[in-house]
């Protein structure tokens, strides 16, 4: 199996056609490589020549600050923001800055394109001669970022460029113009080695006048042996044709990407980011949202666009901190996760969301003699037509406030959930609304209190912007008993009555405390924070989730922190309440701007382009682009969250549905359609595991055939002859595992993950103390997406015993090492004499 994959991928094929006797000629190899040195000392020299420049820049900038006139002052900004980010592109020390070479045969036409390299794909008519000679007519070096000489010829060209498409797509079969690829190892400033694939073996092709020498043995065999770390290198040396498709494809649409463990997923989605921003930046500064699983596997990729050039305009999220301010730090069982995740949970939060308000007793009311509220005389002096029988004389209002006005200790705080509560969910509102208008005491009593606030609460509005409704009316209805609107038959001088009427009951404290009471703003969290009283969400999720469900989430609620799910649905009740619009903040008063005849300095303290840059990534809650690892794991109210961000934005989507470990793909399959719109999909499939071994793929292979009987592997491109160990179990499941795990560290020099349920997280990280920092203790979904030169995968039966997708989270348990993986049965797994677990056994 892995034999034949090598044959598929665009390296892997070259490898059997590379039989040159150059290849043990050290000599020949040592004169590629200094070929190769003299062209990267060329271009760092070009490099420092760049840099002097930037420099120049800056300090001719800091020149024209001090001219200071607001144009030259802005101007200034502006090249000091292009200069500085010039700056730090090139002082970045890439390990391997130039990585790629490409020799080219004569193309169709002699059209260049504007990194100076010609364009035809295809080879001119008589590039090859009829005895199979040719000579190589252009040479292209690939690097990180492209740099032009000072005649514009290109010294590298991006990778992202099209001209260095042919470098990822060219192969045997479909050469295009590449005769010979190169791919070059350094490090800072020195060549250290140079691998060739010919493209066109059969040629006997010539570089001035010399043939065309070729060395080495299989790049991408080289990438994918070296030890792990903990952190994701980038693949720009190695892409492989089909995952270039997937890279280069247009953004217009949504680009759909399905692959099994270790086709490199993630490694595209990254490079697709950095690719789109060099294609379209302006289009792009809009943001590129990357959403992960986990913040495991941020962490670990976080450094691959920084080391692709791209910093800034690419945001790396985990689903659990898509919302400001909230982080989730919580795991849910499966069976809270399953109520949490689904469709069914916004029914739940939209009954919430209304519910909140009406208090624990089902209706707006406490019980009789509950808190009420008496408003200070309603003052209507000056207005026409009061004539003055009704009203008060100016002044009375002050001080003439009821027995009552000390009471208004409304909306106690429900209990604290989800990291504590905000506030926002009262447990019961006033029962009772007094005031004193034209010398009248004027009730609103329970009853009518509810039946305004169910009529204020229909439709499907957001709640939070129901209030003016609400406090409207209020005041019909306190007007109504007035009796005042009967008493004018002028229909000017009544209009004029109630306008005042309306303006000073509003204004009152009394009045206002009372609404914020009755009618408070609503916060997700305090909404959540009412959710975690189980006989209310017994009410709002009443033949929505069944009263086992009820019961777990209401207790799941009460913890101290949030899940990824709970993040899901402060966001969808952030969009059902909706905030209401506040008045503008006036921008605090710099004392400069008090004085006079220092306008010229105004511009200095306007944001700068940066700044504004910034602050505009923080406040960013859509983006241009947005891109889905591991999307198989989205419920449908994350999908919701994530589709909320990317409204308006073009999509890229990976994922593995064997690796789901969400119970109800069909339920997410449609809730993902929604986020994604009518956009037409583009769909890939790559096929070939870089990562595992065959040994391991094939013992991974048994677990999908239970997961999903009927999906394909993919194949392993490499073997390493080392197959899967079974660790018997001795004395305990926390020696074996620790014996196990030291026994891994001496064999591989990077890392050893050892994934257990998640139940077992704790104490597997105390099995593991003091064996060093290569070594991880991991919960069976923490491992997604993550790799390790070695795994120990600790009773399977556990992790696929751990909930409905259980098999499947244990298939991505067992692709996760790159090198070697040994299994520890624990008592569930009825191992065979030989230690194989019954899940594992043929
Ligand atoms: N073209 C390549 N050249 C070198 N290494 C590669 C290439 N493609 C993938 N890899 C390596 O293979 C490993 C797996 O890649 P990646 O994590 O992107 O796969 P994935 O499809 O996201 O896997 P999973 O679904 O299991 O999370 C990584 O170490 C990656 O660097």
């Amino acid at each position: 199996m892995a034999a034949q994959a090598q044959q598929e991928t665009a390296l892997g094929s070259v490898h059997a056609s590379v039989k040159d006797d150059s290849v043990k000629d050290d000599s020949v190899r040592d004169r590629e490589i200094s070929v190769e040195q003299e062209h990267l000392d060329r271009v760092y020299r070009r490099l420092e020549e760049k840099i002097h420049e930037a420099e120049f820049l800056m300090n001719d900038a800091a020149k024209r600050g001090q001219v200071g006139t607001p144009g030259a002052l802005a101007e200034r900004d502006a090249q000091v923001f292009r200069a500085g980010v010039h700056l730090n592109r090139l002082n970045n020390e890439f390990e391997d800055f130039l990585f790629g070479r490409i020799d080219l045969l004569l193309g169709r036409d002699g059209k260049k394109g504007p990194d100076g390299a010609y364009t035809a794909v295809e080879p001119a008519e008589g590039a090859v001669r009829e005895d199979n000679s040719a000579d190589i007519a252009e040479t292209l070096h690939i690097g990180r970022i492209g740099v032009l000489d000072a005649d514009y010829a290109p010294l590298v060209i991006d990778w992202r460029a099209p001209a260095a498409a042919p470098f990822y797509r060219s192969t045997p079969v479909d050469p295009g113009r590449v005769v010979r690829r190169r791919v070059i190892r350094s490090k800072g400033r020195k060549v250290l080695g140079v691998e060739d694939d010919l493209m066109r073996p059969e040629l006997k092709a010539s570089l001035g006048g010399r043939e065309l020498p070729v060395i080495g043995d299989g790049a991408l065999m080289a990438a994918l042996g070296q030890a792990r770390s903990h952190t994701m290198r980038d693949i720009v040396a190695s892409i492989q044709a089909e995952q270039d498709l997937v890279i280069r494809a247009p953004a217009a649409s949504v680009t759909y990407v399905e692959g099994g463990p270790g086709t490199g997923k993630t490694a595209v989605a990254l490079h697709r980011a950095a690719y789109l921003l060099y294609q379209d930046r302006r289009r792009y500064a809009g943001g590129i949202l990357i959403v992960s699983p986990t913040p495991l596997l941020v962490a670990y990729t976080e450094g691959v666009l920084p080391s692709l050039g791209e910093e800034g305009q690419v945001a790396i999220r985990a689903i659990g901190s898509l919302v400001d301010g909230a982080e989730a730090t919580l795991y849910d069982s499966p069976a809270v996760a399953r109520a949490k995740g689904s469709y069914r949970m916004l029914k739940v939060l939209r009954k919430a969301a209304r519910g909140v308000l009406e208090g624990p007793g089902g209706g707006t009311g406490r019980s009789a003699g509950g808190t009420g509220t008496l408003l200070g005389r309603t003052d209507t002096a000056g207005a026409p037509g009061n004539g003055g029988v009704d009203a008060p004389g100016p002044g009375a209002r002050a001080g003439d406030r009821g027995p009552h006005a000390e009471q208004l200790a409304f909306g106690e705080e429900a209990g604290a959930a989800g990291g504590g509560s905000e506030g926002g969910a009262p447990a019961g509102p006033p029962t009772r609304l007094r005031v004193v208008a034209f010398g009248r005491r004027l009730e609103l009593e329970a009853p009518e209190l509810d039946r305004i606030k169910r009529n204020a609460l229909g439709g499907t509005a957001p709640v939070n912007m129901l209030r003016p409704r609400a406090r409207k009316l209020l005041l019909d209805a306190l007007w109504a008993h007035s009796g005042a609107g009967t008493r004018h038959t002028d229909p000017e001088l009544a209009a004029e009555l109630r306008s005042s009427f309306d303006e000073d009951i509003a204004s009152e404290d009394g009045f206002i405390e009372f609404l914020d009471a009755w009618w408070p703003e609503l916060t997700p969290r305090g909404v959540l924070a009412a959710m975690a009283d189980e006989r209310r969400l017994g009410r709002w999720a009443r033949r929505i989730l069944n009263p086992g469900e009820i019961r777990r989430v209401a207790r799941s609620l009460k913890r101290d922190g949030l899940s990824v799910h709970d993040v899901a649905m402060l966001d969808e009740l952030q969009a059902i309440l909706g905030t209401p619009a506040r008045p503008r903040k006036k921008r605090d008063l710099d004392p400069l701007d008090q004085l006079t005849g220092l306008e010229e300095l105004m511009p200095v303290r306007e944001e700068s382009q940066r700044e504004r840059a910034e602050r505009l990534a923080q406040e960013r809650t859509e983006y241009a682009h947005v891109i889905v690892d591991e999307a198989q794991d989205l419920t449908p109210m994350q999908w919701r969250m994530v589709g909320r961000r990317g409204r308006h934005a073009t999509w890229t989507v990976v994922g593995d549905p064997a690796q789901s470990s969400w119970s109800d793909p069909d339920e997410a399959a449609e809730a993902r359609d929604e986020a994604l719109g009518t956009r037409p999909r583009r769909r890939f499939t790559l096929t070939v595991n870089y990562r595992n071994p065959a040994e391991i793929a094939e013992l991974a292979a048994k677990v999908l055939a239970l997961a999903m009987p009927g999906s394909a592997s993919p194949s392993a491109v490499r073997s390493t002859g080392v197959e899967p160990g079974f660790a018997v179990v001795r004395d305990s499941l926390a020696q074996a595992v620790r014996a196990e795990a030291a026994r891994l560290l001496d064999r591989v020099d990077g890392t050893v993950g050892v994934v257990v349920a998640m139940n077992r997280r704790e104490e597997a990280a105390r099995w593991l103390a003091g064996l060093g920092d290569r070594v991880v203790a991991l919960g069976s979904l923490e491992a997604k997406g993550l790799e390790y030169d070695a795994t120990v995968v600790v009773s399977p039966a556990e992790i696929a015993d751990e909930s409905p997708a259980g098999l499947r989270v244990l298939y991505v348990a067992l692709t996760r090492a790159t090198q070697q993986l040994t299994i520890v049965s624990g008592d569930r797994d009825e191992p065979d004499a030989n230690g194989v677990p019954d899940l594992l056994r043929d």
